[in-house]
């Protein structure tokens, strides 16, 4: 009898909007230790940033025929549509890859996900190798996501009444709790925009919301040593009762915190003015995040624009191609409530 053919690992890269997972994974994919990777990449809108900082950048390690991306939805909501023939086109491939990546969108939640993995139709053929939680530095310790006193104390409480599930918080910390709380391994990202004291801030956050916190990993740039986020072998589909959840007793979780639309602008001939108009319409209407491109006249290459809370970056991604609309086109994300009229008229002033 032949031996069963080894699992395909696969390791879901999850973390809150702007968090820096894409970066990270371009940074995996420009060094993948020798194994040949296959990207599932899913975000917001059908502007497809993620995958056009991904696409190019990876040569022999990840062509771009091995890169699939869910543009619409959240994954953990269309599993059965989306992701698991998408995992099933990878797997089937004449030449599979060594490693699966998967990005979730910044408001998924990774728990529903990785129950994916126990259906029969994938779990013979490919493993969670693990989950890593992607936390951004400056965020966490200008304290975005720091829980209240009064509700860690009820948590506590209930946890040890035998509850298993946590509290209900803001919608904001619901999402980067569930993530940090489902993780095998924490990803302390953009650690060069804050100091040790920042640092410190930041791992007091993580181990005040999970005491025995998987271990801490600090990056820059997405620059980290693929050894350390892939072959964590941690099995996570046949663990799944240890990976505490806010929506652990709902049947079907929603979305309805959270609200995303692209908003169409006119071309923009001084993109100093617009990262200043983009800072300001960000704080008036808190903005969670902002992405897309831009046409700026006269120039050949298109304007990528990252906005993540108050931080706006731009930087030119590549040449518009001779047949392409030079459309611009931002990705608005925040939360339910958004004024969408207000926010189109304030971007295109
Ligand atoms: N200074 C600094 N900026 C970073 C770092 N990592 C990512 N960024 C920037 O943060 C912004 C968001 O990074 P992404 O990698 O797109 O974040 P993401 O988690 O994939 O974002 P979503 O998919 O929208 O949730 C971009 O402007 C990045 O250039 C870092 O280590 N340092």
């Amino acid at each position: 009898m032949s031996a069963p053919t080894p699992k395909i690992p696969a390791t879901v890269i999850t973390g809150f909007l702007g968090a820096g997972k894409t970066t990270l994974i371009r940074g995996l994919v420009q060094n993948p230790g020798g194994r040949k990777l296959a990207l599932i990449i899913n975000e917001f809108g059908d502007v497809g940033v993620d995958g056009a900082v991904l696409k190019g950048c990876g040569d022999a390690a990840c062509p771009e025929d091995r890169v699939i991306e869910l543009a619409n939805g959240c994954l953990c909501c269309t599993v059965a549509d989306d992701f698991v023939p998408a995992l099933e086109m990878l797997l089937n491939r004449a030449d599979p890859p060594d490693h699966i990546i998967i990005e979730t969108s910044g408001l998924a939640l990774p728990k529903p996900l990785v129950r994916a993995f126990t259906w029969p139709a994938v779990r013979s053929r490919v493993t969670v190798d693990g989950v890593v939680a992607v936390v951004a530095a400056d965020a966490v310790a200008e304290g975005r996501f720091a829980p209240d006193a009064e509700a860690l104390a009820r948590q506590k409480a209930a946890m040890e009444a035998g509850d298993a599930t946590v509290e209900h918080e803001t919608p904001v910390q619901e999402v980067f709790e569930d993530q940090v709380l489902c993780a095998d391994l924490i990803l302390v990202s953009k650690t060069d925009l804050v100091d040790e004291a920042g640092l410190a801030a930041v791992a007091d956050t993580v181990k005040a919301l999970r005491p025995t916190a998987p271990p801490l990993v600090r990056v820059a740039h997405g620059d980290v040593d693929p050894n350390v986020l892939l072959g964590l072998s941690a099995a996570a589909e046949a663990d799944l009762d240890a990976r505490v959840s806010h929506h652990d007793n709902e049947e079907d979780h929603d979305h309805d915190d959270f609200t995303s639309f692209v908003a169409e602008l006119p071309s923009q001939a001084d993109p100093e003015a617009l990262v200043r108009r983009l800072g300001d319409v960000t704080q008036r209407f808190g903005i969670l995040r902002l992405k897309g491109f831009i046409d700026v006249p006269g120039k050949p290459m298109r304007l990528l624009v990252q906005g993540v809370g108050p931080r706006i970056q731009t930087s030119y991604d590549r040449l518009w191609g001779p047949d392409e609309a030079r459309r611009s086109r931002l990705v608005v994300i925040g939360e339910t409530g958004l004024d969408r009229a207000a926010i189109e008229a304030a971007l295109a002033a």
